[in-house]
C-alpha cells in the first residue's frame, strides 16, 4: 500500500477536512501571487485595503499550511506506530517454529530501518503533498494567463517525470540492495561483538573477521554514496526543470503564442513565486518514492510472517483444565525440522509413546543431538507434533486449548531468558527475597519494586534467579532442561537431592533434561533417546536405588 493511501485510511473522516484546509492554503497562496501580479501593473490596487487583503491571505495561507502540514506529520506517525504495533503483534502471535525460520536481526533490521525511515521523511512527504496542493491552483492561473505557456509546462513536466520514472526503478533496485547490504554489516558487527571473547585468542581469526567488517562496512558506504546520489540527481532534475520553464516562457512569444510583455512577466513571476512549492514537491518526491519501499519491504516481511503464521492453527482460549494436570500422554508423536534446503533429510524425533504423571520426576536423557530439547519443545506445546497426539487428562492438545496448556508449565530451557521484571507475577518482592536467600544469592542481587537490582552475575546463578521465577510461577508442570549443568557441585546436589524431591512432594509433574548420570537416581522414570528414537524407558526404585 502507498504512504498516500496509508495516511487516507489513517485520517478517515479527516481526510476530506484535511484536504479542504490544504486546499486552502493552496488557493491562498496562489491567490496571493494574482494579487502581487495586479498590485505590481496597476497603481490603485497598491491602497490600504489591497496590504489588508495580502496580509489576510498571507494569515489565511500560513494557518491553514501548517495545520495540514502538523496534521500530515503526525498521520505519517500514526501510520508507523500502527505498522510496529502490527509486526510486533504478529511476532507475538506466531509460533515457535515459525520464527526459527525468519531471523530475528532480518526482523529488526526491516522494522527499525524503515520505520524510521518513513518517520524522518514524513516533514518532506508533508511539504510535498501540500505544495502538490498548491501547484494545482498555479496550474489553473497559469492556463487563464496563457494556454500555450500551459502546455508548454506541461511537456516539461511530462519530461522530467519520464526521468523520475526512470529513477525509481534506479531506486527500487538501490534500496533493496542496501536492505542486503545494511543486513551483512549488521551480521558482521554482531560478530565482532558476540565473538569479542573469541577474537581476543586469535589476532588471525581477528584480523579476518575485522577485514569482513571492513568490507561490509565500505559495501554499505558505497551503497549509501549510491542512494545519496540518485537524491542529488533527482534534485538537479528539478532546478533544471525549473530553469527550462523561466527560459522557455521568455522564448515563448517568440515561438509558439505571441504574448504581451504584461502577460510574461505575469509568468515568470508564477513561475519564479513557485520556486518554493515547486523545490517542496521535487524534494519530497525521492522520499516518498522512498517511504513507498520501505512500506513494500515492510508489507513483504508481513506478507512472509503470514505466510508462515497461517500454516500453523489459530490458537484459542479454551482451557479444559482449570490450572491442573494430573497425567500427560504423548501417544505416537514425532516431531520433524522443516526440510533442509539442500536435501539432507531432517531431523525426526518419535514416534514416541510416552506417559508423565503428577507427582512424578521424569529424566530426558541422551548423547549430544538424539533430540532431548526437541523432545522437551513438543511437550510443552511449543512444536507442533507432526504426527500423534499430546493428551492431558484424557484431553487432546491441540490449537483450540494450547495457549491454557502453556499456561500450566514452568520452563527453563538450556537457551532460557532472563526478563528484568517479575512480569505476569504481580507483587511478590517479598517472596521472591526469601528464595533468593535459599538460592544463596543474597547479597548479589535482590527483588525491588518487581524488577531484579541486577542481572551482571554469572550464567550459574542467572540460572537460579530463573528458577526462583519458575517457582513462584507454581505451575503444576515443571521442565528444565539441563539446569544443573552450570551450577557447582553443592547446588547440582541441592537441585537432584531437595529441591527435585519438594517438587514431586508438592505433586508437581517434573520433566528434567540431564547428562548428570551420577544423579539418575533422583527420578522416577528415565527416558533415554539415541537419534531421536527411545532407546530405553527404566523405571526407578523409590528407595532411591536404581533398579
Ligand atoms: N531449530 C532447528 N531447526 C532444524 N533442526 C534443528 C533445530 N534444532 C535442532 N535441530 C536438529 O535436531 C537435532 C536434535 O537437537 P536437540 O537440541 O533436540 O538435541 P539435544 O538432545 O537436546 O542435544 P544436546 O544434548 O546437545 O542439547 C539436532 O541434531 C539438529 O539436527
Amino acid at each position: 500500500m502507498s504512504l498516500l493511501r496509508c495516511i487516507s485510511a489513517e485520517a478517515e473522516e479527516e481526510r476530506w477536512r484535511l484536504l479542504l484546509v490544504a486546499n486552502f492554503a493552496g488557493l491562498a497562496n496562489v491567490l496571493i501571487l494574482v494579487s502581487i501580479n495586479a498590485s505590481a501593473h496597476a497603481a490603485e490596487q497598491r491602497d490600504g485595503s489591497s496590504l489588508v487583503k495580502f496580509l489576510a491571505l498571507i494569515a489565511l495561507y500560513a494557518l491553514c499550511s501548517r495545520h495540514a502540514k502538523r496534521r500530515m506529520s503526525s498521520l505519517i506517525g500514526m501510520v508507523v506506530h500502527r505498522i510496529r504495533v502490527r509486526v510486533g503483534d504478529r511476532v507475538a502471535g506466531a509460533e515457535l517454529a515459525v520464527l526459527e525460520r525468519i531471523q530475528a536481526s532480518e526482523i529488526c533490521d526491516l522494522i527499525t530501518e524503515n520505520t524510521m525511515m518513513i518517520s524522518d521523511r514524513a516533514g518532506f512527504v508533508a511539504v510535498l503533498l501540500q505544495s502538490s496542493v498548491i501547484l494545482a491552483f498555479a496550474v489553473i492561473y497559469i492556463a487563464c494567463l496563457s494556454l500555450p505557456a500551459l502546455m508548454l509546462l506541461l511537456v516539461i513536466c511530462l519530461v522530467a517525470a519520464g526521468l523520475f520514472v526512470g529513477m525509481r526503478r534506479d531506486l527500487i533496485r538501490l534500496t533493496q540492495q542496501n536492505a542486503g547490504t545494511r543486513v551483512g554489516f549488521m551480521e558482521r558487527l554482531m560478530d565482532l561483538l558476540a565473538g569479542f571473547k573469541e577474537l581476543q585468542f586469535s589476532r588471525r581469526r581477528g584480523s579476518e573477521v575485522r577485514a569482513e567488517a571492513v568490507a561490509a562496512s565500505d559495501a554499505l558506504r558505497a551503497a549509501t554514496i549510491r542512494s545519496s546520489d540518485l537524491l542529488n540527481d533527482g534534485l538537479l532534475i528539478g532546478e533544471g526543470v525549473l530553469l527550462v520553464l523561466v527560459i522557455a516562457v521568455v522564448y515563448l512569444h517568440q515561438g509558439v503564442a505571441a504574448l504581451d510583455a504584461g502577460t510574461i512577466t505575469h509568468l515568470l513571476a508564477a513561475v519564479m513565486f513557485l520556486w518554493g512549492p515547486l523545490m517542496g514537491v521535487i524534494g519530497g518526491i525521492m522520499p516518498y518514492m522512498r517511504s513507498n519501499m520501505a512500506l513494500a519491504q515492510i508489507d513483504d516481511l508481513e506478507g512472509r510472517l503470514d505466510a508462515v503464521v497461517r500454516e500453523a492453527p489459530t490458537i484459542a482460549d479454551e482451557d479444559p483444565w482449570h490450572g491442573r494436570a494430573h497425567g500427560l500422554v504423548a501417544a505416537g508423536v514425532a516431531y520433524r525440522y522443516p526440510a533442509h534446503d539442500d536435501g539432507d533429510a531432517p531431523f525426526c524425533v518419535g514416534p514416541l509413546d510416552l506417559e508423565f504423571v503428577a507427582g512424578e520426576v521424569v529424566f530426558i536423557v541422551g548423547g549430544n543431538g538424539s533430540g532431548k530439547s526437541t523432545l522437551v519443545k513438543v511437550l510443552t506445546g511449543l512444536y507442533v507434533p507432526s504426527e500423534g497426539q499430546l493428551r492431558l487428562d484424557g484431553v487432546v492438545v491441540g490449537a483450540a486449548n494450547v495457549a491454557a496448556f502453556r499456561d500450566m508449565i514452568a520452563a527453563i530451557f538450556s537457551d532460557f531468558y532472563l526478563f528484568p521484571r517479575l512480569y505476569g507475577l504481580g507483587e511478590r518482592d517479598a517472596e521472591a527475597n526469601l528464595l533468593i536467600e535459599q538460592m544463596q544469592l543474597t547479597g548479589k542481587v535482590a527483588l525491588a519494586d518487581g524488577a531484579f537490582t541486577t542481572l551482571a552475575l554469572s550464567t550459574g546463578q542467572r540460572k537460579r534467579l530463573a528458577m526462583i521465577v519458575a517457582l513462584l510461577e507454581d505451575r503444576p508442570i515443571c521442565v528444565f532442561d539441563e539446569w544443573a549443568a552450570d551450577q557447582d557441585p553443592e547446588f547440582r546436589q541441592y537441585f537432584y537431592a531437595e529441591l527435585l524431591p519438594q517438587l514431586r512432594a508438592r505433586g508437581k509433574m517434573v520433566l528434567v533434561v540431564s547428562h548428570d548420570d551420577r544423579y539418575f537416581h533422583c527420578a522416577d522414570k528415565v527416558v533415554t533417546l539415541e537419534y531421536g528414537r527411545l532407546r530405553a524407558l527404566e523405571h526407578v526404585a523409590r528407595d532411591g536405588a536404581a533398579p
